[in-house]
């Protein structure tokens, strides 16, 4: 039967003739051995990390290039491990959509077990501070999103639920995943200060340094009272025991599909339940993913490296990550990505290769990365710049299998605006020759943004948001603005777009902040006016 179950792995034929790859190891085995000397754990058990991070270590099992699994930890929505994980034996199904529509399909079995990270799930918190303990721990790697990392909030306060782990210490009930880690890495360092990396692998500028900041503000908290002994921040500080690389990770991945599912039924294979989980989390024992895939990471592995680079990814030194990174989140991918998504959802779309056949999005897309973005980007070297953005443009985006949807990438937006059109107006501002005055694209997408929280599409039609943990606060500073109105707009902008953690910068001080404000009155003139409003700078 072609379900997701250690038993079923011992018929490989099954498998083989639906057109699935099983693994070419003995599970067992790998399991046994991941338990005996652990090298990896990953926190963040969502589907990037199974269509991408774990299936990557399986090509290196399939080959013998490494002997040891991915321990799957879920430091957040535990739902995860419970209706997911557990059903399925840790096994998942990895599902590729290339552009010409074939489904390549593998049976993933890298993971060996899947941990709640939460003292109030005592045997598997007490698993995770003794594999913390083994000297054989490489790596500790992470895809949270961005507000996995964030202690504060945007006006600078510490959560107070931070605020309860500053107090409660490494044997507290801990709350926050950077907490939580914090104490594992202590586990680490009581049982002999052994090396490791944490390797964060979300899409944020720094990636490394800001789950580095994190990290150690949680240790200087405990250290200032009292919770743990200072040597503690030596340790975490000590980039030869505890290396924070950084990294870029390109792969679209959206939730798991109902077509996907459909195609996945027709075949036979059984576990095809789509789970929402209480945490919006969409996912699925299966995964589906576009083809193209990207991870660059610093070399900085004071345990030892898993031999990623023989399956694709590439080992560099940090000023090359940073400026792959810059490249990809801040102009060619994430801020195309973003723009489409506020203007997708106001306009009715539900499918981001079919936005990319409405022609103001097109030229959206396209300006905001080709007119806007590139001219400051440094080139890598190791990724050209112009050929990514291409690639971006011309077969990513456009594939009709890669099920994704403007509603998916949506959503957090709050967390990302800072980085994903931040950077870029940074760019201009420190440029000799540039304004960012002169920017109509990228605060045209800001304006979007903000037009989209009104929750009232282009026909002005109520529609639902994207979850994001700012979104309460947001809507209700925006509240009483009406379409049709645009006297109603007074002042609500302003707090928001001269709020520079939010923004990156007070976006009025650089000359935009009137700009984006002239943009969003006319695009609540009347019904149709957004997309009125992007015609008549983008196609004009
Ligand atoms: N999906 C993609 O296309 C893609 C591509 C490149 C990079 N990424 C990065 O990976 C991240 C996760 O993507 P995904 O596809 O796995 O998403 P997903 O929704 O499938 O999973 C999200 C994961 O993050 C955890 N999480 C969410 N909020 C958290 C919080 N406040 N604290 C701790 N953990 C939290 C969830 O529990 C879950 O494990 C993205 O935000 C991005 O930074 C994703
Ligand atoms: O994952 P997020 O929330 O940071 O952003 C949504 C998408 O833009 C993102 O997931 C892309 O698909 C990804 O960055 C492609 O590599």
């Amino acid at each position: 039967m072609l379900k997701l179950a250690k038993k079923e792995l011992k018929d490989k034929t099954q498998w083989t003739e639906a057109g699935i790859e099983p693994p070419e190891f003995d599970y067992q085995n790998l399991i046994d051995k991941t338990k005996a000397n652990p090298e990896w754990v990953h926190f963040g058990a969502g589907n990037i990390f199974r269509a991408f991070i774990a299936r990557l270590q399986q090509e290196l099992l399939n080959t013998g290039k490494v002997e040891t699994g991915i321990i799957a930890a879920e430091g957040f929505d535990y739902e995860i491990i419970d209706k997911v994980y557990q059903p399925a034996e840790n096994l998942s199904l990895v599902v590729k959509m290339s552009a010409d529509g074939n489904m390549n399909k593998t049976l993933l079995a890298s993971i060996t077990e899947a941990l709640k990270a939460d003292s109030s799930f005592e045997k598997d918190w007490e698993e995770l501070k003794e594999i913390f303990k083994k000297p054989s721990l490489k790596m500790v790697s992470f895809t949270v999103t961005e507000k996995g990392y964030a202690l504060d909030n945007m006006d600078g306060e510490f959560f107070s639920f931070v605020l309860e782990d500053f107090e409660a210490g490494p044997e507290g009930d801990l709350n926050h995943l950077m907490a939580k880690v914090t104490a594992l890495a202590y586990e680490r360092y009581q049982a002999g200060a052994y090396p490791f990396a944490f390797v964060s692998m979300d899409n944020c500028s720094h990636n490394g340094q800001k789950l580095k900041d994190a990290v150690l503000t949680v240790a200087e908290k405990w250290i200032e009272n009292g919770l743990v002994e200072k040597e503690f921040i030596a340790y975490l500080g000590n980039e030869s025991k505890v290396a924070f690389p950084w990294s870029m990770i390109d792969k679209i991945t959206p939730g798991p599909a109902p077509e996907v599912k459909q195609k996945l039924e027709d075949i036979g294979f059984k576990n095809t339940e789509i789970v929402k989980t209480n945490k919006n989390t969409e996912i699925a024992a299966f995964v589906n993913a576009e083809a193209p895939e990207y991870l660059v990471i610093e070399d900085n592995f004071p345990n030892g490296k898993i031999a990623l680079d023989k399956v694709g990814a590439i080992y560099t030194d940090r000023d090359t990550v940073n400026q792959v990174e810059t490249m990809k989140v801040t102009t060619c991918l994430n801020p195309l990505h973003t723009a489409m998504a506020v203007y997708g959802c106001l306009l009715g779309h539900t499918s981001i290769a079919e936005e990319m056949e409405d022609q103001e999005i097109r030229a959206l897309v396209e300006q905001i990365g080709y007119k806007e973005g590139l001219p400051v980007v440094v080139n890598p070297g190791v990724l050209d710049p112009k050929s990514f953005i291409d690639e971006v443009v011309k077969e990513r985006l456009v594939n009709p299998y890669i099920p994704d949807t403007p509603q998916r990438i949506a959503k957090d937006t709050s967390q990302k605006v800072a980085i994903r059109f931040g950077e870029t107006i940074k760019s201009y501002r420190d440029a000799d020759d540039l304004n960012p005055a002169d920017l109509v694209v990228v605060p045209l997408a800001i304006a979007g943004w903000l037009r989209y929280l009104l929750a009232v599409d282009d026909q002005g039609i109520e529609m639902p948001l994207s979850s994001d943990p700012m979104l309460d606060e947001l809507t209700s500073q925006l509240e009483g603005i009406e379409l049709a109105n645009i006297d109603s707009v007074g002042d609500k902008l302003k707090p928001i777009l001269a709020n520079d953690k939010l923004m990156a910068v007070d976006l009025y001080e650089i000359g935009l902040g009137e700009k984006i404000e002239g943009y969003f009155k006319e695009m609540i003139a009347e019904e149709g006016a957004v997309r009125a409003t992007l015609k008549k700078y983008l196609l004009n």
